[in-house]
């Protein structure tokens, strides 16, 4: 049995605004300034109130994949909704046309809203494929064609990195990924925009702090190495006290983490001299400041010599002191090996000092990751519990942009088309509807249809043909 499902849905059925803050860039003059020369010479040649349909699709998936997942269009109906010249807009508008334009049009552009604008869209998130229509824009022409940049911008950017996150999460499996990459983000806005789309394409979180607040991601984060390259010596530590939980009273904290130390330097035979005082002080007063939240970057000196046996020294005192430590993060070297060393530390000191849950101590790996490095280490036998990662994920360094583009395809009732010797450039004219056919287990196939058509009927032979390939398929 067949069954068939709507794509489209039009603007009442996908308002819901989660979020209430409006990105404030996002305004009429976020544009090309074609669109207002073109909505000049519309002006002029009185074919503003032409009705024109658009239909804004992408023309291949990214990252040489097979699927895409649409985002954005949250802030494309936020922007439809507002879409207004304000009086500094066209002041500037004065200025920097040329003389020629006639004052009636500024006068004109002031009254512009897209209130009558009609705007079906597919649901945020849903996975889409190559030429189906994302969004159709029906209505006033002029208004139809000041929308393209701008729904473009939106829709381009969110929809690549949100199928990006999609695919670290497919390659990821259930282990937990986290968004680290703001510094290396392309500005401000493509940095939020970055945390908000991974999170929709399947990330846990963010280390991004405003994300976390605008949009509700949960936010989460470790420490840096100036933090632990920030201490020399034990000496240096100001806070030796933490309040111990089990008897509810200050005690020195530095001395019991000491004596773990002592003792684990001899269960793993390395030497006292080659384990960092200035790594296990740093620790230590993180500990301090953080005692049920302890999570320690372990890799500035030397992960097996110094690194894990500081933080398994710092662990162990929390445990005394009725606290768990959370983990580590390991942010260099060959990260399947490192993970499995830590997770045979934990292993080890759990079962000999009879602290269960170490084994279970979070393993957490960053450094230039990417997709393919988690599928590689998927192959090889790692220990990581979860990924922080930044620069591949957020700047899409594998394919940095998805083409999607917005064409006319009617006029006033008449299809449209623009030609091309690229056949893959050529666009499916007429106002259509978009239906996914479903079998039993699966969905088989998206469906264009004229929408004056009736919809596909479940059970119903249904005739599909491919726009460009000749081959026909009768479900
Ligand atoms: N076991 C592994 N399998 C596949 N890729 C790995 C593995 N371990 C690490 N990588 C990746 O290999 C690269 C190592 O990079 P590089 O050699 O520049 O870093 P590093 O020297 O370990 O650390 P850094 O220079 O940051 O101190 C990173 O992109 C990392 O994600
Ligand atoms: O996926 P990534 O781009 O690596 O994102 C996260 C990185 O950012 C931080 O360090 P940073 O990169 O600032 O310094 P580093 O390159 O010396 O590690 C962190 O320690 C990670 O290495
Ligand atoms: O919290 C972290 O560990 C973090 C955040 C941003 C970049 N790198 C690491
Ligand atoms: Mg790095």
């Amino acid at each position: 049995m067949i069954e068939v499902r709507r794509r489209f849905f039009i603007m009442s059925e996908l308002t819901n605004s989660r979020y209430n803050c409006q990105n404030g860039i996002v305004q009429p003059l976020l544009t090309d300034l074609y669109q207002i020369t073109m909505a000049y010479a519309y002006w002029k040649s009185k074919k503003t109130d032409d009705y024109a349909v658009f239909d804004l699709f992408f023309r291949k998936n990214p990252f040489s994949g097979e699927f895409t997942v649409f985002a954005g269009l949250e802030e494309c109906l936020k922007f439809i909704q507002k879409f207004r010249f304000s009086d500094s807009d066209i002041a500037y508008l004065r200025q920097i046309l040329p003389s020629s334009i006639e004052n009636e049009f500024y006068e004109y552009l002031k009254t512009l809203t897209a209130d009558h604008i009609k705007f079906y869209a597919v649901k945020e998130g849903t996975v889409v494929f190559p030429r189906i229509p994302l969004i159709r824009v029906e209505g006033q022409l002029v208004v139809a064609q000041l929308l393209e940049t701008t729904l473009l911008n939106l829709v381009n950017y969110a929809s690549l990195m949100t199928t990006n996150a999609a695919r670290y999460r497919l390659a990821a499996g259930h282990l937990k990924l986290y968004e680290f990459g703001l510094r290396r983000a392309q500005g401000p806005d493509g940095g939020l925009s970055a945390s908000r789309y991974s999170y929709i394409g399947g990330f846990d979180g963010t280390s991004n702090v405003l994300a976390g607040k605008l949009f509700h991601i949960p936010v989460k984060g470790t420490h840096a190495h100036a933090y632990i390259t920030s201490f020399n010596s034990i000496d240096e530590l100001q806070l030796t006290m933490l309040r111990n939980s089990n008897t509810d009273t200050d005690e020195n904290f530095v001395h019991p983490v000491l004596k773990w130390r002592e003792k684990l330097i001899s269960m793993f035979g390395v030497i006292l001299s080659e384990v960092s005082n200035g790594e296990l002080a740093a620790f230590i007063s993180f500990a301090i400041a953080f005692p049920d939240g302890f999570m320690a970057l372990v890799d500035t000196y030397d992960v097996k010599k110094s690194g894990l046996i500081n933080f398994c020294a710092v662990a162990l005192g929390l445990h005394d002191f009725g606290y768990k430590a959370l983990g580590v993060r390991l942010d260099s070297g060959d990260l399947a090996y490192l993970s499995n060393v830590a997770r045979e530390y934990f292993n080890n000191i759990g079962n000999k000092y009879n602290v269960p849950y170490f084994g279970k101590l979070v393993i957490m790996a960053s450094n230039d990751i990417n997709e393919e490095t988690i599928l590689s280490l998927n192959d090889q036998d790692h220990k990581i519990d979860s990924f922080g990662i930044g620069t591949h994920l957020v700047t899409c360094q594998k394919q940095p942009a998805l083409g999607c583009v917005y064409k006319m395809v009617e006029l006033n009732g008449e299809p449209r088309i623009k030609l091309s010797q690229d056949v893959g450039k050529v666009t499916i004219p007429g106002k259509k509807d978009v239906y996914r056919l479903y079998g039993a287990a699966h969905s088989l196939i998206d469906l264009l249809q004229k929408a004056e058509e009736l919809p596909p009927v479940a059970g119903q032979k249904t005739l599909c043909r491919h726009p460009f390939q000749v081959f026909l398929l009768n479900l």
